[in-house]
């Protein structure tokens, strides 16, 4: 099994705070891993750090074979991020935004106008090519935006929290094209709050204070925790992190 990111006791401390701490996992190549936790557990400071955004305070890890320390450029050109707060310029129409990240890219001429029409599609914003971008709803506006972190044809997606405050039927349409992506062999690390979209990925990470605390595949963590939810799954693994007393500050750390 082909391994697409790695890393390796990763931890980052911002002052006496321990945001991630110690974290360990390993991501097969063309899988979706689902990073879950409640908010400020870390899983945006992870991802961060697997992007080469941050340096690690200890640990190391690899994107696509890439040290997330050293070789940052590298990884930021193979990989598509999409942030909690996407970029998109809502002044200017669908089509001006691809063409504005495809300049970005330095993707121009005839592979630019065959991306942009291979994204366009993959979006479903067929049509829509001249609508202005702050005019589209939030499901339009992430699948544009996700449109916009594909054009270098990454293998790697990272997707912070994409589909937050997103309405049900967009985010279902989002991880049909997510699961389509990853059909064609294109890892995705995805953090999510959503138990149905961490039901149907191929593997979840559930962080908390800074520890991950489970992973794996959905089916067989409820399998050997003997229960019938994630959710219930969860709510274990917190009361268990409680009593062994797991907190997020570094002087008073499990
Ligand atoms: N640059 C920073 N400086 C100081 N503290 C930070 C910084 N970035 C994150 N933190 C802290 O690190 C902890 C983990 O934050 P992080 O954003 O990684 O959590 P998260 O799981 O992504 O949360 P959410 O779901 O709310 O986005 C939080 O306590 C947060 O306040």
């Amino acid at each position: 099994m082909e391994i697409a990111i790695s890393c390796t006791q990763l931890t980052k401390k911002f002052g006496s705070l321990t945001a991630v701490n110690q974290v360990s996992m390993e991501i097969p190549k063309g899988s979706i891993y689902g990073f879950l936790g409640p908010n400020g557990s870390g899983k945006s400071t992870t991802i961060r750090m697997l992007c080469g955004l941050i340096t690690p305070t200890s640990g190391h890890g690899t994107v696509l074979g890439y040290d997330i320390i050293k070789d940052t450029e590298r990884i930021k050109h193979r990989i598509g991020y999409m942030s909690q707060k996407f970029s998109l310029y809502e002044e200017l129409t669908v089509i001006e935004n691809l063409d504005f990240y495809a300049g970005i890219y330095g993707i121009y001429g005839e592979t630019a106008k065959k991306r942009k029409t291979e994204l366009i599609e993959m979006a479903g914003l067929t049509g829509r090519e001249k609508q202005l971008a702050g005019s589209l709803s939030g499901g339009w506006k992430q699948r544009l935006a996700l449109a916009c972190a594909m054009l270098h044809q990454p293998d790697v997606l990272i997707l912070d929290e994409p589909t937050a405050g997103v309405d049900p039927v967009s985010r279902r349409i989002f991880w049909d094209v997510i699961h389509q992506l990853a059909n064609q062999g294109i890892t995705i690390l995805v953090s999510t709050h959503y138990m149905d979209e961490a039901e149907t990925c191929d593997y979840i990470g559930f962080i908390y204070f800074g520890h991950l605390l489970v992973h794996g595949k959905p089916s067989e963590l409820k399998k050997q925790a003997g229960l019938e939810s994630l959710d219930d799954l969860f709510i274990q693994l917190v009361n268990k992190a409680q009593q062994n007393g797991v907190v997020n500050h570094a002087t008073n750390e499990s």
